[in-house]
């Protein structure tokens, strides 16, 4: 199973009033597969991301999901329905609201309109946001405001909320970005346990994170694919070292400086 394609992005391009973000691109990722897609600023990182869920079309290539569907004529809702999910930087909980009953609307809209018509909890229901509460980790902060919540827990909620409706492909932009050093290990560590089931592609800054995390990074530059491989083969590669790190070869880039 871990070697089918769940996605494939052939030579993607995209235009913005005719400058190229992103300039036949070219990215294929695993079922259950724990991608990192890192790039100096502007490399066209977050652009590939907002083709994928739909958010803009590219200009040319295609995207395949599942070795079949070509979802870039499809909406942002269609893709999101097929099974891609995505989560933006700012968390889009509901503050007044517990914990609980934030895995409790992201369980109901997963739910067709035919079950709603039977809309009470099932136990598979309870026994699945369960498992969710403890894989985030916030099964002690069931009944807590999620306003309340720290900013990486508020970051694992939706992370959990967007698990409810068992996306096939997650898609993370810069999901450690404010979090302190303990939050981000166990970011990772979650990212590792989610990656079991479902694949995940992450746009990340914080080297250190993808040192300590990544088994497969892709380097972005220019709209472009850079270099594909390992943390060490990306870190040797002269040309990353270039326009990555700043000509230094020696230099290191140290948390959230890239
Ligand atoms: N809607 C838009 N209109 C015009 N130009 C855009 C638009 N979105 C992105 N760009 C440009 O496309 C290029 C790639 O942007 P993108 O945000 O994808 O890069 P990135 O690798 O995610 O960068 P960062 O790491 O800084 O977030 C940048 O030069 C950006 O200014």
């Amino acid at each position: 199973m871990k070697e089918s394609a769940i996605l494939q992005c052939d030579d993607v391009t995209v235009e913005f009033d005719g400058f190229k973000a992103v300039q036949g691109m070219s990215l294929k990722l695993l079922k259950g597969e724990l991608r990192f897609l890192i790039g100096p600023n502007g490399a066209g990182k977050t652009t590939m991301l907002d083709v994928i869920c739909g958010k803009v079309r590219p200009t040319a290539g295609r995207v395949t999901f599942g070795g079949k569907v070509d979802i870039t004529r499809k909406k942002e809702h269609q893709i999101a329905e097929l099974g891609i999910g995505r989560k933006f930087q700012a968390p889009s909980i509901f503050p007044s609201m517990s914990v609980m009953e934030n895995l409790e609307i992201a369980m109901r809209q997963k739910r067709t309109v035919f079950a709603t018509l039977f809309a009470k909890m099932l136990d598979e229901d309870r026994d699945r946001i369960g498992h969710q509460l403890t894989m985030i980790g916030l099964q002690e902060k069931s009944g807590w405001r999620a306003g309340g919540l720290s900013h990486g827990e508020k970051q694992w909620l939706e992370i959990g909320m967007m698990l409810l409706q068992e996306p096939e492909i997650l898609l993370l932009d810069e999901p450690v970005a404010g979090m302190t050093d303990k939050e981000t290990d166990k970011t990772g560590e979650l990212l590792h346990e989610i990656a079991r089931k479902r694949s995940v592609v992450v746009v990340e800054h914080d080297m250190e994170f993808v040192r300590n995390f990544a088994s497969k990074v892709t380097v972005m530059h220019e709209g472009k694919l850079l270099k594909e491989g390992s943390m060490d083969e990306v870190q040797s590669d002269d040309r990353v070292a270039e326009v990555y790190l700043g000509k230094r070869r020696d230099a290191d880039v140290s948390r959230s400086t890239a």
